[in-house]
Protein backbone atom coordinates (compact mmCIF):
# COMPACT_ATOMS: atom_id res chain seq x y z
CA UNK A 1 0.00 0.00 0.00
CA UNK A 2 1.70 3.71 -0.60
CA UNK A 3 0.57 5.72 1.61
CA UNK A 4 0.50 9.65 0.70
CA UNK A 5 0.42 12.22 3.59
CA UNK A 6 -0.97 15.97 2.64
CA UNK A 7 -0.15 18.58 5.60
CA UNK A 8 -2.63 21.37 4.33
CA UNK A 9 -5.86 19.98 2.49
CA UNK A 10 -7.31 23.35 1.18
CA UNK A 11 -7.74 24.65 -2.15
CA UNK A 12 -4.55 22.53 -4.07
CA UNK A 13 -3.74 19.68 -1.04
CA UNK A 14 -7.57 18.92 -1.16
CA UNK A 15 -7.37 18.57 -4.97
CA UNK A 16 -4.29 16.19 -4.95
CA UNK A 17 -6.24 14.22 -2.18
CA UNK A 18 -9.07 13.75 -4.68
CA UNK A 19 -6.71 12.52 -7.50
CA UNK A 20 -5.26 9.78 -6.10
CA UNK A 21 -7.95 8.73 -3.37
CA UNK A 22 -9.63 5.24 -4.52
CA UNK A 23 -6.95 4.75 -6.67
CA UNK A 24 -5.00 1.32 -6.66
CA UNK A 25 -3.18 0.81 -3.72
CA UNK A 26 -3.18 4.02 -2.19
CA UNK A 27 -4.10 5.32 1.27
CA UNK A 28 -4.22 9.38 1.26
CA UNK A 29 -3.92 10.61 5.00
CA UNK A 30 -5.19 14.71 5.61
CA UNK A 31 -3.12 16.45 8.44
CA UNK A 32 -4.40 19.62 10.49
CA UNK A 33 -3.81 21.11 13.44
CA UNK A 34 -7.25 21.27 14.00
CA UNK A 35 -9.34 18.61 15.25
CA UNK A 36 -12.74 19.88 13.42
CA UNK A 37 -10.20 20.47 10.23
CA UNK A 38 -9.84 16.61 10.49
CA UNK A 39 -13.48 15.59 11.04
CA UNK A 40 -14.01 17.90 8.03
CA UNK A 41 -11.74 16.58 5.23
CA UNK A 42 -13.10 12.68 6.78
CA UNK A 43 -16.79 13.93 6.44
CA UNK A 44 -16.29 15.18 3.44
CA UNK A 45 -14.52 11.66 1.67
CA UNK A 46 -11.04 14.37 0.61
CA UNK A 47 -9.12 11.69 2.43
CA UNK A 48 -9.26 8.28 3.71
CA UNK A 49 -7.51 9.06 7.08
CA UNK A 50 -6.50 12.39 8.81
CA UNK A 51 -4.92 13.18 12.26
CA UNK A 52 -3.50 16.21 13.97
CA UNK A 53 -0.41 14.54 14.90
CA UNK A 54 2.37 15.62 12.39
CA UNK A 55 4.88 12.46 13.36
CA UNK A 56 1.47 9.71 12.96
CA UNK A 57 0.92 11.67 9.51
CA UNK A 58 4.49 11.00 8.28
CA UNK A 59 4.88 7.90 9.94
CA UNK A 60 5.68 5.22 7.01
CA UNK A 61 4.74 7.62 4.47
CA UNK A 62 6.04 6.91 0.89
CA UNK A 63 4.77 10.48 -0.59
CA UNK A 64 4.55 13.92 1.89
CA UNK A 65 2.63 16.66 0.21
CA UNK A 66 3.48 20.18 1.54
CA UNK A 67 0.42 22.20 0.89
CA UNK A 68 0.47 25.09 3.14
CA UNK A 69 0.88 29.11 2.74
CA UNK A 70 4.56 29.55 1.48
CA UNK A 71 5.17 31.21 4.38
CA UNK A 72 5.07 27.82 6.59
CA UNK A 73 6.97 25.66 3.94
CA UNK A 74 10.40 25.69 5.50
CA UNK A 75 8.92 24.82 9.10
CA UNK A 76 7.13 21.80 8.17
CA UNK A 77 10.41 20.61 6.21
CA UNK A 78 12.76 21.24 9.21
CA UNK A 79 10.16 19.23 11.42
CA UNK A 80 10.07 16.56 8.96
CA UNK A 81 13.48 16.27 8.86
CA UNK A 82 13.88 15.39 12.55
CA UNK A 83 11.39 12.32 12.17
CA UNK A 84 12.18 9.26 10.89
CA UNK A 85 10.99 8.92 7.90
CA UNK A 86 10.16 5.73 5.40
CA UNK A 87 13.20 4.76 3.64
CA UNK A 88 12.98 6.78 -0.10
CA UNK A 89 10.46 8.85 1.26
CA UNK A 90 9.77 11.82 -1.53
CA UNK A 91 8.36 14.81 0.13
CA UNK A 92 7.21 17.35 -2.14
CA UNK A 93 5.71 20.81 -2.24
CA UNK A 94 3.02 22.92 -3.91
CA UNK A 95 4.41 26.32 -3.37
CA UNK A 96 4.00 29.15 -5.34
CA UNK A 97 7.98 29.78 -5.38
CA UNK A 98 10.76 27.29 -5.60
CA UNK A 99 14.17 29.33 -4.67
CA UNK A 100 13.71 29.43 -1.06
CA UNK A 101 12.23 26.00 0.05
CA UNK A 102 14.33 24.40 -2.06
CA UNK A 103 17.99 25.98 -1.15
CA UNK A 104 15.71 24.98 2.72
CA UNK A 105 15.80 21.77 1.85
CA UNK A 106 19.68 21.75 0.12
CA UNK A 107 20.84 22.95 3.95
CA UNK A 108 19.44 20.01 5.74
CA UNK A 109 19.69 16.29 6.01
CA UNK A 110 16.32 14.59 5.50
CA UNK A 111 17.02 11.52 7.03
CA UNK A 112 16.05 8.29 4.41
CA UNK A 113 14.29 11.25 2.59
CA UNK A 114 14.35 13.46 -0.76
CA UNK A 115 12.63 16.41 -1.34
CA UNK A 116 11.57 17.73 -4.84
CA UNK A 117 10.33 20.89 -5.05
CA UNK A 118 6.73 20.89 -7.07
CA UNK A 119 4.01 23.54 -7.69
CA UNK A 120 0.52 22.94 -10.00
CA UNK A 121 0.34 25.64 -12.02
CA UNK A 122 -3.64 25.38 -12.12
CA UNK A 123 -6.00 26.82 -9.16
CA UNK A 124 -8.45 30.10 -8.39
CA UNK A 125 -8.86 32.94 -6.62
CA UNK A 126 -10.93 30.26 -3.81
CA UNK A 127 -9.58 28.74 -1.24
CA UNK A 128 -10.14 25.98 1.47
CA UNK A 129 -11.27 21.91 1.14
CA UNK A 130 -14.82 23.48 0.10
CA UNK A 131 -13.40 24.43 -3.34
CA UNK A 132 -11.27 21.53 -3.88
CA UNK A 133 -11.27 19.40 -7.06
CA UNK A 134 -10.15 16.76 -8.52
CA UNK A 135 -10.35 17.99 -12.31
CA UNK A 136 -8.15 21.21 -10.98
CA UNK A 137 -4.71 20.23 -12.80
CA UNK A 138 -6.45 18.62 -16.15
CA UNK A 139 -4.19 19.49 -18.92
CA UNK A 140 -2.58 22.58 -16.57
CA UNK A 141 1.49 22.41 -16.06
CA UNK A 142 2.84 20.65 -13.31
CA UNK A 143 6.34 22.03 -12.71
CA UNK A 144 8.93 20.13 -10.61
CA UNK A 145 12.46 21.56 -9.58
CA UNK A 146 14.49 18.64 -8.63
CA UNK A 147 18.19 19.36 -7.63
CA UNK A 148 20.31 17.38 -9.81
CA UNK A 149 21.85 14.86 -7.19
CA UNK A 150 18.00 13.70 -6.91
CA UNK A 151 18.60 10.12 -7.99
CA UNK A 152 16.78 9.61 -11.78
CA UNK A 153 14.57 6.82 -10.03
CA UNK A 154 13.11 8.75 -7.12
CA UNK A 155 12.16 11.68 -9.23
CA UNK A 156 10.30 9.18 -11.87
CA UNK A 157 8.76 7.77 -9.05
CA UNK A 158 7.34 11.19 -8.41
CA UNK A 159 6.49 12.04 -12.33
CA UNK A 160 4.36 8.72 -12.42
CA UNK A 161 2.20 9.49 -9.27
CA UNK A 162 1.41 12.65 -10.99
CA UNK A 163 -0.28 11.69 -14.36
CA UNK A 164 -3.53 10.89 -11.62
CA UNK A 165 -3.82 14.40 -11.43
CA UNK A 166 -3.46 14.81 -15.32
CA UNK A 167 -1.44 17.28 -15.98
CA UNK A 168 1.49 18.08 -17.61
CA UNK A 169 4.84 17.69 -16.50
CA UNK A 170 7.64 20.40 -17.08
CA UNK A 171 10.97 20.21 -15.06
CA UNK A 172 12.55 23.66 -14.32
CA UNK A 173 15.06 25.28 -12.33
CA UNK A 174 14.14 26.64 -9.00
CA UNK A 175 15.25 30.14 -9.77
CA UNK A 176 14.40 30.08 -13.03
CA UNK A 177 10.56 29.10 -12.22
CA UNK A 178 10.71 32.06 -10.05
CA UNK A 179 11.81 34.29 -12.51
CA UNK A 180 8.80 33.47 -15.48
CA UNK A 181 6.16 32.99 -12.41
CA UNK A 182 6.54 35.87 -10.85
CA UNK A 183 6.49 37.72 -14.52
CA UNK A 184 3.47 35.81 -15.33
CA UNK A 185 1.52 35.45 -12.25
CA UNK A 186 2.93 37.39 -8.85
CA UNK A 187 2.50 40.37 -11.02
CA UNK A 188 -0.23 40.07 -12.80
CA UNK A 189 -1.76 39.61 -9.43
CA UNK A 190 0.27 42.78 -7.76
CA UNK A 191 -1.31 44.91 -10.68
CA UNK A 192 -4.88 43.87 -10.75
CA UNK A 193 -4.70 44.57 -6.71
CA UNK A 194 -3.42 47.88 -7.23
CA UNK A 195 -5.83 48.52 -10.25
CA UNK A 196 -9.07 47.48 -8.59
CA UNK A 197 -7.85 49.52 -5.07
CA UNK A 198 -7.33 52.53 -7.20
CA UNK A 199 -11.09 51.92 -8.55
CA UNK A 200 -12.28 51.87 -5.02
CA UNK A 201 -11.01 55.25 -4.24
CA UNK A 202 -12.81 57.16 -7.13
CA UNK A 203 -15.68 54.76 -6.25
CA UNK A 204 -15.69 56.56 -2.78
CA UNK A 205 -16.62 59.68 -4.59
CA UNK A 206 -19.12 58.46 -6.98
CA UNK A 207 -20.52 54.64 -7.00
CA UNK A 208 -21.29 54.99 -10.56
CA UNK A 209 -17.66 53.26 -11.06
CA UNK A 210 -18.60 50.74 -9.15
CA UNK A 211 -21.68 50.17 -11.36
CA UNK A 212 -20.08 50.58 -14.95
CA UNK A 213 -16.97 48.00 -13.55
CA UNK A 214 -19.67 45.10 -14.08
CA UNK A 215 -18.72 42.71 -16.26
CA UNK A 216 -15.48 43.04 -18.49
CA UNK A 217 -13.34 44.63 -15.37
CA UNK A 218 -14.79 42.36 -13.03
CA UNK A 219 -12.84 39.62 -15.22
CA UNK A 220 -10.01 41.39 -15.88
CA UNK A 221 -9.16 42.03 -12.39
CA UNK A 222 -10.53 38.37 -10.94
CA UNK A 223 -7.40 37.51 -9.23
CA UNK A 224 -7.26 40.03 -6.84
CA UNK A 225 -9.97 38.44 -5.28
CA UNK A 226 -7.33 35.87 -4.18
CA UNK A 227 -6.78 34.61 -1.02
CA UNK A 228 -4.64 37.54 1.26
CA UNK A 229 -2.34 35.40 3.63
CA UNK A 230 -1.81 32.84 0.80
CA UNK A 231 -0.78 36.00 -1.74
CA UNK A 232 1.09 37.71 1.37
CA UNK A 233 3.41 34.97 1.47
CA UNK A 234 4.08 34.40 -2.14
CA UNK A 235 5.06 38.03 -2.71
CA UNK A 236 6.83 38.62 0.22
CA UNK A 237 9.13 35.10 -0.37
CA UNK A 238 9.54 36.24 -4.49
CA UNK A 239 10.31 40.07 -3.36
CA UNK A 240 13.84 40.68 -5.17
CA UNK A 241 12.56 39.19 -7.97
CA UNK A 242 8.93 41.23 -8.20
CA UNK A 243 11.03 44.44 -7.27
CA UNK A 244 12.97 44.19 -10.38
CA UNK A 245 9.90 43.59 -11.98
CA UNK A 246 8.08 46.18 -10.99
CA UNK A 247 10.61 48.73 -11.70
CA UNK A 248 10.29 47.30 -15.29
CA UNK A 249 6.44 47.81 -15.23
CA UNK A 250 7.19 51.35 -13.60
CA UNK A 251 9.02 51.90 -17.01
CA UNK A 252 6.21 50.71 -19.22
CA UNK A 253 3.78 52.64 -17.34
CA UNK A 254 6.11 56.17 -17.67
CA UNK A 255 6.86 55.04 -21.63
CA UNK A 256 2.88 55.34 -21.89
CA UNK A 257 2.52 59.01 -19.38
CA UNK A 258 5.38 60.26 -21.93
CA UNK A 259 3.37 59.23 -25.10
CA UNK A 260 0.35 60.82 -23.88
CA UNK A 261 1.69 64.01 -22.63
CA UNK A 262 3.39 64.00 -26.49
CA UNK A 263 0.09 63.63 -28.03
CA UNK A 264 2.41 60.43 -29.79
CA UNK A 265 -0.58 58.77 -31.47
CA UNK A 266 1.58 56.63 -33.81
CA UNK A 267 3.69 55.70 -30.18
CA UNK A 268 -0.16 54.74 -28.86
CA UNK A 269 -0.63 52.43 -31.71
CA UNK A 270 2.72 50.76 -31.69
CA UNK A 271 2.28 49.59 -28.52
CA UNK A 272 -1.21 48.22 -29.19
CA UNK A 273 0.27 46.84 -32.14
CA UNK A 274 3.58 45.00 -30.47
CA UNK A 275 1.18 43.76 -27.68
CA UNK A 276 -1.01 42.42 -29.94
CA UNK A 277 1.39 40.77 -31.96
CA UNK A 278 2.76 39.03 -28.85
CA UNK A 279 -0.54 38.20 -27.39
CA UNK A 280 -1.88 36.13 -30.64
CA UNK A 281 1.69 33.51 -30.21
CA UNK A 282 0.25 32.70 -26.82
CA UNK A 283 -1.36 29.12 -26.46
CA UNK A 284 -5.23 29.27 -26.89
CA UNK A 285 -7.72 28.28 -23.81
CA UNK A 286 -4.51 26.15 -22.84
CA UNK A 287 -4.72 26.55 -18.63
CA UNK A 288 -1.60 28.64 -17.85
CA UNK A 289 -0.43 30.01 -14.87
CA UNK A 290 -3.77 32.25 -14.35
CA UNK A 291 -6.97 30.00 -15.21
CA UNK A 292 -9.10 31.22 -18.45
CA UNK A 293 -13.15 31.76 -17.67
CA UNK A 294 -15.48 29.59 -19.42
CA UNK A 295 -18.27 31.24 -18.63
CA UNK A 296 -21.74 31.66 -20.55
CA UNK A 297 -24.42 34.44 -19.83
CA UNK A 298 -28.45 33.02 -19.59
CA UNK A 299 -31.21 35.42 -20.10
CA UNK A 300 -33.82 33.85 -17.20
CA UNK A 301 -37.72 34.69 -17.56
CA UNK A 302 -39.29 35.64 -14.03
CA UNK A 303 -41.05 32.22 -13.23
CA UNK A 304 -40.25 29.55 -10.35
CA UNK A 305 -38.45 26.55 -11.47
CA UNK A 306 -36.14 27.91 -14.19
CA UNK A 307 -32.77 27.82 -12.27
CA UNK A 308 -33.54 23.82 -11.45
CA UNK A 309 -34.57 23.75 -15.15
CA UNK A 310 -31.30 24.90 -16.84
CA UNK A 311 -29.09 23.23 -13.69
CA UNK A 312 -30.60 19.37 -14.23
CA UNK A 313 -31.27 19.31 -18.34
CA UNK A 314 -27.32 20.36 -17.96
CA UNK A 315 -26.48 17.71 -15.24
CA UNK A 316 -28.72 15.05 -17.39
CA UNK A 317 -26.07 15.12 -20.21
CA UNK A 318 -23.05 15.14 -17.48
CA UNK A 319 -22.19 18.55 -17.98
CA UNK A 320 -20.61 19.71 -14.86
CA UNK A 321 -21.43 23.36 -13.36
CA UNK A 322 -18.35 24.77 -11.46
CA UNK A 323 -19.83 27.97 -9.95
CA UNK A 324 -23.43 29.51 -11.01
CA UNK A 325 -24.28 33.35 -10.09
CA UNK A 326 -27.57 35.17 -9.91
CA UNK A 327 -26.86 38.62 -12.10
CA UNK A 328 -28.90 41.48 -11.00
CA UNK A 329 -31.89 42.35 -13.49
CA UNK A 330 -31.22 44.26 -16.54
CA UNK A 331 -34.68 46.38 -16.92
CA UNK A 332 -35.79 44.60 -19.90
CA UNK A 333 -34.95 41.18 -18.96
CA UNK A 334 -36.00 39.45 -16.05
CA UNK A 335 -32.84 38.20 -14.63
CA UNK A 336 -29.19 36.63 -15.68
CA UNK A 337 -27.14 33.74 -14.89
CA UNK A 338 -23.27 33.32 -14.94
CA UNK A 339 -22.57 29.80 -15.76
CA UNK A 340 -19.15 28.67 -15.20
CA UNK A 341 -17.48 26.05 -16.61
CA UNK A 342 -14.50 23.73 -15.80
CA UNK A 343 -13.46 24.01 -19.62
CA UNK A 344 -13.95 24.60 -23.09
CA UNK A 345 -15.77 21.61 -24.01
CA UNK A 346 -18.32 21.95 -21.21
CA UNK A 347 -18.78 25.46 -22.34
CA UNK A 348 -19.37 24.57 -25.61
CA UNK A 349 -22.01 21.72 -24.92
CA UNK A 350 -23.69 23.82 -22.43
CA UNK A 351 -24.48 26.65 -24.94
CA UNK A 352 -25.42 23.79 -27.49
CA UNK A 353 -28.37 23.03 -24.75
CA UNK A 354 -29.14 25.77 -24.23
CA UNK A 355 -29.67 27.22 -27.03
CA UNK A 356 -31.56 23.70 -28.11
CA UNK A 357 -34.01 24.86 -25.24
CA UNK A 358 -34.62 28.04 -26.28
CA UNK A 359 -32.61 30.33 -24.15
CA UNK A 360 -30.99 33.28 -25.32
CA UNK A 361 -27.26 33.21 -23.94
CA UNK A 362 -24.02 35.87 -24.34
CA UNK A 363 -20.87 35.69 -23.50
N1 LIG B 1 -4.44 29.12 -4.78
C1 LIG B 1 -3.94 28.64 -5.88
O1 LIG B 1 -4.59 28.75 -6.91
C2 LIG B 1 -2.60 27.98 -5.88
C3 LIG B 1 -1.86 27.89 -4.72
N2 LIG B 1 -0.63 27.26 -4.73
C4 LIG B 1 0.14 27.12 -3.49
O2 LIG B 1 -0.51 26.11 -2.75
C5 LIG B 1 -0.34 26.30 -1.35
C6 LIG B 1 -1.72 26.23 -0.68
O3 LIG B 1 -2.56 27.19 -1.25
P1 LIG B 1 -4.15 26.98 -1.32
O4 LIG B 1 -4.46 25.54 -1.39
O5 LIG B 1 -4.64 27.90 -2.35
O6 LIG B 1 -4.57 27.55 0.09
P2 LIG B 1 -5.77 27.11 1.06
O7 LIG B 1 -5.95 28.25 1.99
O8 LIG B 1 -6.90 26.61 0.28
O9 LIG B 1 -5.10 25.90 1.83
C7 LIG B 1 -4.06 26.07 2.76
C8 LIG B 1 -4.05 24.94 3.73
O10 LIG B 1 -3.04 25.20 4.70
C9 LIG B 1 -3.59 25.12 6.01
N3 LIG B 1 -2.97 26.11 6.87
C10 LIG B 1 -3.08 27.46 6.78
N4 LIG B 1 -2.44 28.06 7.78
C11 LIG B 1 -1.90 27.06 8.53
C12 LIG B 1 -1.13 27.04 9.72
N5 LIG B 1 -0.77 28.17 10.33
N6 LIG B 1 -0.74 25.83 10.21
C13 LIG B 1 -1.11 24.69 9.58
N7 LIG B 1 -1.87 24.64 8.46
C14 LIG B 1 -2.24 25.82 7.96
C15 LIG B 1 -5.06 25.42 5.83
O11 LIG B 1 -5.82 24.83 6.87
C16 LIG B 1 -5.38 24.78 4.49
O12 LIG B 1 -5.64 23.41 4.66
C17 LIG B 1 0.35 27.66 -1.21
O13 LIG B 1 1.70 27.43 -0.91
C18 LIG B 1 0.18 28.32 -2.56
O14 LIG B 1 1.25 29.16 -2.85
C19 LIG B 1 -0.15 26.66 -5.85
C20 LIG B 1 -0.87 26.70 -7.02
C21 LIG B 1 -2.13 27.38 -7.12
O1 LIG C 1 -6.28 31.91 -11.83
C1 LIG C 1 -5.99 32.24 -10.68
O2 LIG C 1 -6.78 32.72 -9.88
C2 LIG C 1 -4.62 31.99 -10.22
O3 LIG C 1 -3.79 32.81 -10.29
C3 LIG C 1 -4.38 30.65 -9.65
C4 LIG C 1 -2.99 30.43 -9.19
C5 LIG C 1 -2.58 30.94 -7.97
C6 LIG C 1 -1.30 30.67 -7.53
C7 LIG C 1 -0.46 29.92 -8.32
O4 LIG C 1 0.78 29.66 -7.89
C8 LIG C 1 -0.86 29.39 -9.52
C9 LIG C 1 -2.15 29.66 -9.96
Amino acid sequence: MTKITIFGVGLIGGSLALCFKDKPNIKVVGHSNNPESVQKYLEKEVVDEATTSIEEAALNSDFIFLCVPVGLLEDYLIKLSQLPLKKNCIITDVGSTKESITSCARSISLQNGYFIGGHPMAGSERSGVDAASSYLFENAFYVLTPDPEIPDHIYQKLEDLLTYTKSQIIKVDASTHDDIVGAISHLPHIIAVSLVNQISKYNDQNDLYERLAAGGFKDLTRIASGDPVIWRDILLNNKNILLHLLNDWQQEISKFADLLKMDDGQGVEDQFKFASDFRSKLPERRKGAISSLFDVYVDIPDHPGVIGHITSELGNRKISLKNIEIIESRGEVPGILRLSFRDEEDLENAVYVLKELSYSVHF
